[in-house]
């Protein structure tokens, strides 16, 4: 059987006045990429954080088997890599600098950027066809170079699990389908991709579907499954179907009558 990446059991968080997740019970496989989908509000960024341990939470979360308090900051650092959703930056840094952030887990304190450090950014800026821009600042860079740049951080972590929010914001076409290629070129070297995403077309490419509703589960199932269609749909408020088209599932709209 699969180990699952990521668990959480009767994981409940308060936002505010607000529990806003309620009790989930999840395991994510690892060498698979799960996408996170659901309605505007139903605590998909929440948990994605929850998950990373970015906000207070209560009951239980494991990361790579082991549960989350029981990891050192520096090494659960290299394990799971971040992709926020609109964040803010050091505008000031250059772009070399910002993907350099990724590379502090494997930094002694002392030492400073080594070799295989540089290696690791430089990889990771020419995957995302970042590399050209690097002595530029990061608020000089349009939304989508920005994007790409922030992806880079992400990936030169080099961690065996990936969560990204809302990783495709800005991307045109050409950069989304790049960015499919490195979550599957990331998934068969055995990694792990979670994402949110509101596109719902790419999220059906995805190996496995996690469909959020009031701060519950209501569904978890293989992305190409008949089953996670209906529940698609049902979560949606039948304000979309999912049609094969050319061999692909594609997820349209249906207006109101
Ligand atoms: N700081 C906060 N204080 C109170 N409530 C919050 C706070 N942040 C988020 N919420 C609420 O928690 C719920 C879940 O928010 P979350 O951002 O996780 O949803 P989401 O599924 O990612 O939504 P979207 O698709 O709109 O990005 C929403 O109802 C939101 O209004």
């Amino acid at each position: 059987m699969n180990v699952a990446a990521l668990r959480c059991s009767g994981l409940c968080v308060r936002l505010g006045e607000r529990e806003v997740l309620h009790g989930l019970e999840l395991a994510l496989p690892a060498g698979r990429w799960t996408a996170l989908a659901g309605p505007n509000g139903a605590g998909k960024t929440t948990l994605l954080k929850a998950l990373a341990q970015l906000l207070p939470a209560q009951g239980q979360v494991e990361l790579l088997g082991r549960p989350a308090p029981q990891w050192p900051v520096r090494e659960r650092a290299r394990a799971l890599a971040w992709l926020g959703q609109a964040e803010a930056g050091a505008e000031d840094l250059l772009a070399q600098d910002v993907v350099m952030l990724g590379r502090l887990p494997h930094q002694d304190w002392l030492g400073g950027a080594s070799g295989a450090d540089h290696a690791a950014v430089r990889a990771a800026m020419e995957e995302t066809q970042c590399w050209d821009w690097r002595t530029r600042p990061l608020g000089s860079l349009s939304g989508g170079e920005r994007q790409r740049v922030l992806l880079a951080r992400a990936l030169a972590v080099q961690a065996p699990v990936l969560l990204m929010d809302e990783p495709l914001a800005h991307l045109d076409p050409p950069h989304q389908a790049d960015w499919l290629a490195i979550v599957r070129r990331h998934v068969a070297r055995g990694g792990t991709a979670v994402s949110v995403l509101h596109e719902i077309g790419l999220a059906l490419q995805a190996d496995d579907l996690v469909l959020l509703q009031d701060g519950r589960v209501a569904h978890h199932g293989p992305a190409g499954d008949p089953a996670t269609h209906r529940a698609l749909e049902s979560v949606f408020a039948h304000r979309l179907q999912v049609h094969a088209v050319a061999g692909r599932w594609v997820a349209l709209p249906v207006e109101e009558r």
